[in-house]
């Protein structure tokens, strides 16, 4: 893993996981995303996860236009690699979902590399009363939820973005996703260097135990040797955890109110540029340093 004591950090600022109801610190307007993106960037994020909302009601948005609403005035502000989703919200089709990625031709675009039962219903049980209706239903049929990504889903992304010059983040939530992942390198359909985003913590993916990172990084290791750039995130509480122990393994972070809407325990994270400078402490606190938006350009081979 040659990020010659390097470590990227990438902030994924809003997702489609959490609701308004739980956490007021959510962006939810293309005002709010702009500024938690450049606060992130401003914090040392060099990667910028980016998920659409309503403004209205903050449910998950993936149409172009509602993208369009924030990525230039982002763009314009700061040297930031942008990573656009291709995940949505796990509740739509693959059709839907590679959208804005086709249409903005990012630097990178995120890949799920497996289809997964995606439990969200437990969050539910922890809110009396929801700001708005879509809430409580939307997580609630999470229950019978398979976040689809066959691998004719895949390939369809593939080729879909592959001639803008986008990479993407392999978002592998159990070894399982590596080996597909490694299937579709066998083929030549992805190009190395292959940035792994490894997921912790999601109810229907692997769990967040040391041992579960130990063993993601110990299948990757043998299934790419040198052809990959290992990232971590957890989800939840586990966020920092996961992150100061993968950075002392040599990889990459990510944060971000998409994946935890916290900054330490019990304690809500106002901003995520919050979360950027609590990890940001921990990996300089460990004497490695954040990689700037060009550092991670050549680390993972992007189009710049
Ligand atoms: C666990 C994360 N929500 C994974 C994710 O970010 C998926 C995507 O946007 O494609
Ligand atoms: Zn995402």
């Amino acid at each position: 893993m040659a990020t010659n004591g390097k470590v990227i950090i990438t902030c994924a600022v809003t997702g489609a996981i959490h609701t308004p109801t739980m956490t007021p610190y959510l962006p939810i307007t293309p005002d709010e995303i702009t500024a938690a993106a450049l606060g992130a960037a401003e914090a040392g994020a060099s990667i910028l996860h980016l998920h659409a909302r309503n403004p209205e009601n903050g449910k998950p948005d993936q149409s172009p236009e509602g993208f369009a609403k924030f990525l230039s005035r982002i763009k314009q502000n700061t040297n930031a690699v942008l990573n656009i989703t291709t995940g949505g919200s796990p509740f739509m089709k693959v059709e839907e979902r590679v959208l804005p990625a086709a249409q903005f031709k990012p630097e990178v675009a995120s890949l799920n590399m497996g289809s997964m039962n995606f439990g969200l219903f437990h969050l539910a049980d922890k809110y009396k009363t929801f700001k708005f209706d879509w809430e409580k239903p939307q997580l609630e049929a999470s229950r019978d939820l398979v976040f689809r990504n066959s691998f004719k889903d895949i390939e369809y992304v593939l080729e879909t973005c592959y001639d803008n010059g986008t990479r993407f983040e392999f978002e592998c939530y159990d070894t399982s996703h590596l080996y597909n992942l490694a299937h579709f390198a066998d083929r030549g359909l992805v190009k190395a260097p292959f940035f792994v985003q490894s997921v912790f913590g999601l109810l229907g993916g692997t769990g967040t135990h040391p041992e579960d990172v130990q063993h993601m990084k110990r299948t990757a290791d043998r299934l790419f040797g040198s052809d990959y750039r290992w990232s971590v995130l957890g989800a939840g509480s586990s966020q920092l955890r996961i992150a100061a122990q993968a950075a002392a393994l040599g990889g990459n972070v990510r944060v971000g109110i998409e994946d935890s809407i916290w900054a330490g325990k019990g304690k809500l994270a106002e901003t995520n540029a919050e979360q950027v400078t609590l990890v940001r402490k921990i990996i300089e606190g460990m004497g490695l340093s954040v990689a700037t938006p060009d550092e991670a350009r050549e680390i993972l081979s992007l189009k710049g």
